[in-house]
């Protein structure tokens, strides 16, 4: 006799349901009130929280995935030109924009993940990036293989096949952007300049006597101080925006997808791939089971083993996780065609954390329940750090592995004095290496959590509470954020304007 249990979705009365979540970012940097206008401040909060409320409102509806509504998300963030991404990418050093974006799952699709680099005519690369993603479940990716990263004029040949919109590279220009490169190439100068000079002195004095050394030192050392000045000011006022865009979204399915898209560095050199597009580095997205022990015997559970390691998007022996992946996906017709002999509306609504896996050979002595775990995260900051750190991967791994919270990890990473600002060493403060921050969604059994962290002056983001309500904040504290003081000045003339 067959001890085997079909799979069957748990009903919406006895199961908690998913609370959908999003959390999307603007980048993280320097941001302070001496960095930032209250004019570019409240730009800001209005553009994220617009974007929050439009996203957070597909999300609500029914059967939105975490896929569409993080593509949503960063789409619109691409179509403004505060971000560094799409419309208001930052150039590179010869003032050319190459655009980068990626997109992951925590299950349902065989790829999971896909980065974009080197683009320079897609508007929205983000969307570029799930096509990738979803056309990897046809043969041949749709004609685009089963790899996971891609860049290239060939790839945008195959998006305009694809009716992805692409425009002329002329789109992507803002005179922002572009002053800020033109400053940078000039501060580069000055600092050139700085070094000539000071070698010039040094071989002087090598030259002359210690009475004539010393007339030298003070009149060289007063235009040294000079020039000094203004460099300094560059590093701690003129910091090189970091406004890499993201979203991260939990479903009612209890699927997360993350998303990410950036210009990259300013000045950076042409061909330099940075965090978001490479997997593991700037975003990240995973799921598995946890063994719990359950105080009374139940029948048909998934073994110890098998449930710690197995992950959820993989195809799987067991009946019920082969339909848990379609459920996730919002594939309920897969679903039941493959689990029920009859469809029932109400399952339409499915909940179903935690998770009773069955199977045919746990005996009543390994009796235990799985709990889920999805998690996802999406980065900015100084890409080559986070690549240096897989920082991404690495956060996910320690959550998972030591089983601490999301939170804990990611702080341990990106926070102040975290693992990413440690690995900076004598560079941290004098160059932009180590400086960043990450958001994230944790799911575990149906409850979702939104975490962030950064270890710089702040982090524009904007997220949805359990209970709907819409945040957003640039700074650390509340406090802080509501009841500013000495505001940066407006536009000065000097600086050129503002640095964010
Ligand atoms: N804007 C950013 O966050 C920069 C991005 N992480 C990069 O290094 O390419």
């Amino acid at each position: 006799m067959s001890t085997f249990t079909p799979f069957t979705a748990p009903s919406p009365s006895s199961q908690p349901k998913i609370t959908p979540r999003i959390i999307i970012h603007g980048g993280a940097g320097n941001i302070t009130r001496t960095t930032i206008s209250k004019a570019r401040y409240d730009a800001y909060q209005a553009s994220l929280r617009r974007i929050l409320a439009s996203s957070a409102e597909l999300l609500s509806k029914p059967g939105a995935t975490a896929l569409d509504v993080a593509t949503h998300a960063v789409s619109m963030l691409e179509d403004d030109p505060l971000y560094n991404s799409g419309k208001g990418a930052v150039f590179t050093r010869t003032g050319t924009q190459e655009l980068e974006s990626s997109i992951m799952v925590s299950n349902g699709y065989v790829k999971r993940g896909v980065g974009c680099m080197l683009l320079q005519r897609v508007k929205n690369p983000i969307k570029l990036a799930r096509e990738l993603l979803i056309r990897g479940e046809e043969e041949n990716g749709g004609g685009a293989k089963d790899h996971c990263q891609y860049s290239g004029p060939y790839l945008e040949e195959l998006a305009k096949d694809w009716g992805i919109d692409l425009v002329d590279t002329e789109y992507f220009f803002t005179q922002r952007k572009w002053d800020e490169h033109i400053r940078g190439l000039k501060e580069e100068e000055k600092k050139k300049r700085k070094e000539e000079h000071k070698l010039k002195f040094q071989e002087e004095r090598r030259r002359k006597d210690l009475e004539l050394e010393k007339l030298t030192v003070l009149q060289v050392t007063n235009s040294i101080d000079h020039i000094q000045v203004n460099s300094n000011d560059w590093e701690k006022s003129h910091y090189i925006p970091l406004g890499t865009c993201g979203a991260v979204v939990l479903d009612s399915f209890g699927t997360v997808c993350c998303a990410t898209s950036t210009g990259g560095l300013t000045n950076k050199i042409p061909g330099r791939i940075g965090d978001t597009p490479t997997m593991g580095a700037g975003y990240w997205a995973e799921e598995w089971l946890e063994k719990t022990p359950t105080p009374t015997a139940t029948p048909n559970l998934i073994p110890q083993t098998q449930a710690q390691t197995q992950m959820l998007y993989q195809p799987s022996p067991s009946p019920s996780a082969l339909a848990l992946d379609k459920l996730s996906r919002g594939d309920l017709r897969g679903l039941m065609s493959h689990c029920l002999p009859t469809v029932s509306p109400s399952i339409l609504t499915p909940a179903y954390t935690p998770i009773p896996a069955s199977t045919p050979s746990a005996s009543p002595a390994e009796k235990s329940s799985s709990i889920r775990h999805a998690v996802g995260v999406s980065s900015s900051g100084n890409g080559d750090t986070f690549v240096r750190m897989a920082a991404a991967r690495t956060v996910v791994a320690e959550s998972r592995f030591s089983s601490i919270p999301l939170s804990e990890a990611l702080s341990n990473m990106t926070g102040p004095g975290g693992e990413l600002q440690r690995s900076a060493r004598d560079r941290w403060g004098h160059a932009h290496e180590g400086v960043g921050g990450m958001i994230g969604i944790e799911l575990v059994g149906n409850r979702g959590t939104v975490v962030c962290d950064y270890n710089c002056g702040g982090m524009f983001r904007a997220w949805t509470e359990e209970d709907g309500a819409q945040k957003c904040l640039i700074f650390r504290e509340d406090s802080y954020e509501s009841g500013p003081k000495e505001w940066r000045e407006e536009e000065r003339e000097e600086d050129g304007g503002d640095s964010w």
